[in-house]
């Protein structure tokens, strides 16, 4: 196997990893968790921790290693204790029978049988007790933690470590302890009754452990510690493309997304690229790979067909080529190119791709070498949005034809629009012979080759492999003949660091991190490891640290007055709006003011509340005033009764959840179908037509928690493409945050402030949005009368109401999802 890994010492790694956590001692987990959340850290560095608060660079290896791997397992405890808390109310024991035991280098395998364990998976963490315990029961005696090591129909497979608790992580010490002895019997004899509780997987951190023990073999290692540029990179590791590849791109892309390309091509090891909401990420990654997978070095001389032509005096020998190409592709050492050397007319024996009518690549057999590509994000969505762009629109080769190029996108849950290229589906594809596309039988023919094979010839033919962070270390990866050349990261600001050197460990020369780290970071679960500094991505450190970042500047998204305030408060005034972008966001209900492009609606009057037990606020106020907001814009505007056209937006859980019930109970059951109601987060890289933000936040007093997060804030007022409609506190959110002051300035100072007394519905009557039609604002408005109870900036009048009613019945529920909840 070529992949330069070193096995041996990834497995030393897992054993440590497991042998930790499978130590540690549950109840007293919980209890620490209890203290924790009682004492607010700091994120100062705690010698009776051990942990070290993250930096932006680092003096070795050790340094860094010390620093990440008590946070990561902070992050580790944090996980486990939440799964208790998920399941507090139902806690799910189950039973199971001991069918066997053995021994190895100090762990116990126990295997089990249990009836009901369908919900148990490989590498999931369990915890194995002689007895049930939880709320009002007493304690068990013998507890231990377990991994499920391999998940058969009738029976499981635990690894254990029952030596005693590790108490130093530095020299792995342990220390004996009564309930891991006492487990020992439990265990090891046949026929025990055990009861097994389900805690959480560790397939993720697990990896992501591993990736983090083994930076010091990672490729750049140097760089990722000190964040600082250590190449310079000169013409001879340069690469250049062909004049009619070059022209569609210029054609294509904006100058700085064109910069963010040329610096790949540059052959620079590690390119940041910062997208900004809408300044075509996706696209400027189709960009790099139709330029990436189709250069050639720039000092090689050819006169055929469309390759690079760099006229540098005579021809070259072919030792010199061979030369230029190995400087430039210096992971060709010791390979003959030609030995690389593709087949004629595209036929390469490659699987389908997509049903679309992009043919497969032809490949031009003047070229010798093939970069191979790994493309991640951290979320499936995230990359399924990719490969679904290039199945709608392929890539370009050297002579500007769009193809559909070889792409495997493997791992679980693939959405079902990329199913045509996923792992599992070209498997079943080759073992029933076909090609989908053509309905050939498979040209090869031959015998009929197991899964596992199938599978490491399927990723050894694919051009760009697509695969999300944690994925990307899985064994299929060890199948590999040939390591990746580029690996591209999307989200890469949403990557915990750890999660980020995952994919690294296949082998690359080139890194593209691609990312916003403005926009939402990670989600970490443990708050003290996030006050430490672990959700500060690879990204952002490199970028604190100075290291040069390519940032697209254009954007396509917003309305102009939409884009204003987030480019002066978050990108230095950087972003520019693409040609037509006005025209293109301008809709017919910015006739009235209150509809856009961005207002600001101040519920003075509304309350904050939080339901017993929960960390999360609503506020039923903002819901009512939204619900009224709603019904005017749709029935004014029908066009908005839908899903994908019209967002309500919060950054709580609760108040998501009331959101959804009262749109249920107002309008119907249907109501998912005409409205998206979501958190922030799980708006995240998603754009509607209008986009309604209910603040929540509103006491008198207090502060207004994570919606202070400017990163939130940026995401929440960036997803509208034609009216934010911001609802909230403005005394609360002024006083509360700088960011949300500026917000209200802004909107007072651009008229567009608007002050709201219950009943809210009356602040949506004929007259007051008569007084708000666009053209009135050139008249001079009337004061309005003293007693008046809806206020609008300049002119409002309050007349009678226009109270909301449910329209027609065909609204629907929406299915509750993820969201991140302050605590
Ligand atoms: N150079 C360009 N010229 C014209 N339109 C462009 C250009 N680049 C991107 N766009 C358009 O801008 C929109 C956003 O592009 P894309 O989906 O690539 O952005 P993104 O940055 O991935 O989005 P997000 O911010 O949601 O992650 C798309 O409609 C795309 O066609």
């Amino acid at each position: 196997m070529a992949v330069d890994k070193n096995k041996l010492d990834e497995e030393a790694c897992s054993l440590r990893f497991y042998k930790i956590i499978l130590s540690w001692d549950y109840l007293r987990l919980l209890k620490e968790s209890d203290r924790k959340n009682h004492k607010k850290d700091k994120g100062d560095d705690d010698t009776t921790t051990g942990l070290k608060k993250a930096k932006n660079s680092y003096k070795d290896v050790e340094d860094y290693i010390a620093t990440f791997e008590p946070l990561l397992f902070e992050e580790v405890k944090a996980q486990i204790v939440q799964g208790k808390k998920d399941d507090e109310e139902e806690t799910q024991w189950m039973k199971a029978v001991t069918v066997g035991c053995s021994e190895i280098d100090g762990f116990h395998f126990p295997m089990i049988s249990s009836s009901d364990a369908e919900s148990i998976s490989q590498n999931d963490l369990l915890l194995l007790s002689n007895k049930e315990f939880g709320k009002g029961k007493r304690l068990p005696t013998a507890y231990a933690f377990a991994l499920v090591e391999d998940r058969r129909p009738d029976k499981i497979r635990l690894r254990m470590y029952l030596s005693g608790e590790v108490k130093q992580l530095s020299t792995e010490e342990t220390e004996a302890c009564p309930r891991l002895l006492n487990m020992r019997p439990l265990v090891t004899e046949n026929a025990k009754l055990l009861h097994v509780l389900k805690i959480c997987s560790l397939s993720t951190i697990a990896r992501e452990y591993v990736a983090l023990r083994s930076v010091s073999s990672l490729p750049f290692k140097d760089l990722i510690l000190s964040a600082t540029e250590s190449n310079h990179t000169t013409e001879d590791h340069a690469w250049k493309i062909s004049r009619p590849l070059k022209e569609f791109l210029e054609s294509n892309h904006n100058k700085s997304q064109l910069d963010a390309i040329n610096a790949g091509l540059s052959r620079k090891t590690f390119v940041l690229i910062q997208g900004p909401p809408g300044t075509g990420k996706t696209q400027t990654i189709l960009g790099l790979l139709s330029a990436i997978l189709h250069a050639t070095p720039a000092r090689v001389h050819s006169n055929r067909g469309n390759l690079s032509v760099v006229k540098r005096g005579p021809e070259l020998s072919m030792a010199d080529k061979y030369n230029h190409w190995g400087k430039a592709s210096p992971w060709l050492a010791g390979i003959n190119p030609l030995d690389q050397e593709m087949p004629i007319d595209g036929d390469d024996g490659f699987f389908p791709t997509s049903g679309n009518e992009l043919k497969p690549e032809v490949v031009n057999s003047s070229r010798k070498y093939r970069v191979r590509v790994l493309v991640c994000a951290p979320s499936n969505s995230a990359l399924d949005e990719i490969v679904l762009r290039i199945l709608n629109t392929g890539i370009r080769d050297e002579n500007d034809r769009a193809y559909s190029p070889k792409i495997v996108r493997i791992g679980l849950k693939a959405h079902h629009s990329v199913q045509a290229v996923s792992m599992d589906y070209l498997v079943e594809q080759r073992l029933s012979g076909m090609d989908s596309q053509t309905g050939d039988r498979q040209k090869q023919g031959g015998p009929l080759k197991d899964k596992d094979s199938i599978r490491g010839s399927i990723l050894d033919e694919a051009v760009i492999v697509f695969s999300t962070l944690s994925f990307s270390a899985s064994p299929v990866f060890s199948k590999l003949n040939r390591g990746f050349d580029v690996v591209i990261i999307d989200e890469a600001a949403q990557a915990v660091e750890p999660s980020t050197l995952v994919p690294l460990s296949n082998g690359c020369k080139q890194v593209f991190l691609v990312g916003d780290p403005v926009q939402l970071p990670a989600t970490v679960i443990s708050p003290i490891a996030g006050n430490f500094g672990y959700c500060v991505s690879l990204f952002e450190r490199l970028q604190r640290g100075g290291y040069p970042v390519q940032m697209l500047k254009t954007q396509y998204r917003m309305h102009p007055e939409i884009r204003n305030f987030p480019s002066r408060e978050f990108y230095k005034e950087a972003l520019e709006d693409g040609p037509d972008v006005e025209e293109q966001t301008k809709r017919s209900w910015h006739e009235y003011r209150c509809f856009g492009p961005f207002c600001f609606f101040d519920i003075h009057e509304g309350k904050e509340s939080q339901p017993s037990g929960s960390g999360s606020w609503q506020n039923v106020d903002e819901v009512e005033f939204v619900l009224a907001m709603y019904h005017k814009l749709v029935s004014r505007y029908p066009e908005l009764k839908s899903s994908s056209r019209l967002a309500i937006i919060s950054p709580y859980r609760h108040q998501v959840k009331l959101l959804r019930q009262k749109f249920r109970e107002t309008f119907g059951v249907e109501s998912d179908k005409v409205v998206d109601i979501n958190t922030v987060d799980g708006f995240q890289g998603r754009e509607k037509d209008v986009a309604i933000f209910s603040c929540v936040r509103a006491s008198k007093d207090k502060g207004i928690g994570f919606v202070a997060d400017f990163r939130r804030m940026n995401v929440g007022i960036t997803r509208a493409r034609s009216s934010v409609l911001v609802v909230g506190s403005a005394s609360t959110l002024r006083r509360g945050d700088k960011h949300w002051q500026n917000l209200v300035d802004s909107a007072e100072q651009r008229n567009a402030l608007y002050k709201v007394s219950k009943p809210y519905d009356e602040f949506f009557s004929q007259e007051n949005l008569k007084l708000m039609e666009v053209e009135a604002m050139h008249d001079k408005p009337e004061a309005p009368p003293e007693d008046m109870d809806v206020e609008v900036p300049v002119d409002g009048t309050a007349v009678e109401a226009d109270p909301v009613q449910p329209e027609e019945n065909d609204w629907g529920d929406a299915g509750e999802e993820g969201g991140y909840d302050e605590d």
